[in-house]
């Protein structure tokens, strides 16, 4: 389904989203910030820094579900078109987990159709997110594995909270699956082939100082700092005149972007029929039946 008709599909009687304020709605933080609010992305903007912070807020774990994806692929199209924002920060609402990845009920017990809505609607996010033009910072105040990380890879930095309980790295294997061509894409471009492969074929999840090393974040500081410093790092992104910055990113993406928009439709095929095998499935099954019966 398109963007536009799965927002259709969400405003329908009896959706969660149902009369939820997804413009900018009321006064918060200093002076001129503006806060707008949906179900599961929180927007604080700040015209006169002309930045606005992201906020996922979908609990227990910021899970990457289809709804999720949807609101914040508004949230985002909203914010492009707004011409006094040049550049997000994205976080999460709460310390402790930035997001836990897709979301595996969707990809689990479902049809096929409903495996290829998701998929296309993870294509889009990244799309969005990867040839933004705006900057984008990730202000990472909390685990972040598999497609959290992959999030935080669109952006154009990345500060991470130094706190050794959070872990960061695409882990896909350790789950039985793989990341996809443009996932291992995006991690190339972020810290080489080499490290990549080692990362991808092992489902690394790096603390912040192996983070650090490899350099999958750009920087490491205090819990308490974390999103300040993604500001701070944003007003240099922001002196660059903003046409210059937006070229020199399209050159440096291109490439890797044009690879997915030739492939995308046999990328969903290829999805599809990889989740939907008995084996697949099985383990997916059993990975979430261990997350859950830790609590159970
Ligand atoms: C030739 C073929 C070609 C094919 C080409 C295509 C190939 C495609 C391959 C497929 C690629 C698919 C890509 C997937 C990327 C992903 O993102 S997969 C998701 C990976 N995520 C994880 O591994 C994280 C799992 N979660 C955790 O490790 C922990 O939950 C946490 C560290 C994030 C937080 O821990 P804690 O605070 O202790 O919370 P929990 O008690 O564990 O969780 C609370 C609650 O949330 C549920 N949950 C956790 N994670 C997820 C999730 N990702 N999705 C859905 N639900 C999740 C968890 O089960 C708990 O539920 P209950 O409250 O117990 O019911």
């Amino acid at each position: 389904m398109a963007l536009v008709a799965r927002v259709r599909a969400l405003l329908l009687p009896g959706s969660r989203l149902r009369g939820a304020t997804l413009g900018r709605a009321a006064n918060g933080g200093g002076a001129g910030a503006r806060r707008a609010l949906s179900h599961r992305v929180l927007v604080e903007a700040d015209p006169a820094a002309g930045v606005a912070v992201v906020k996922f807020r979908n609990p227990p774990v910021n899970s990457l579900s289809l709804e999720m994806l949807t609101e914040l692929g508004i949230c985002l199209e909203k914010l492009e078109n707004d011409k006094t924002v040049r550049g997000i920060v994205l976080t999460a609402d709460r310390p402790g987990i930035f997001s836990a990845g897709l979301d595996l009920t969707e990809m689990c017990g479902r049809n096929p159709a409903h495996y290829a809505e998701f998929w296309k609607a993870v294509q889009e996010l990244w799309l969005r997110l990867y040839q933004s033009n705006m900057a984008l910072g990730a202000a990472i105040n909390g685990t972040c594995p598999a497609g959290g990380c992959l999030l935080s890879l669109t952006c154009d930095y990345r500060i991470l909270a130094d706190n050794p309980k959070y872990t960061i790295g695409l882990n896909e294997t350790q789950l039985g699956i793989f990341a996809p061509f443009w996932f291992k894409d995006t991690m190339v471009n972020t810290i080489g082939h080499r490290a990549t492969e080692r990362a991808l074929q092992l489902g690394l999840l790096f603390t912040p100082a192996e983070a650090l090393q490899v350099g999958l974040v750009d920087q490491v500081v205090p819990e308490d700092q974390v999103q300040s410093t993604a500001l701070s790092v944003m007003s240099q992104w922001l002196a660059i005149p903003d046409h210059a910055r937006q070229l020199t990113k399209t050159m440096m993406r291109k490439a890797t972007v044009d690879q997915l928009l030739k492939h995308r439709e046999a990328d969903i095929q290829n999805f599809v029929s990889f989740i939907s095998r008995d084996s697949i499935q099985k383990v997916l099954q059993v990975y979430l039946q261990k997350l859950r019966k830790k609590n159970h």
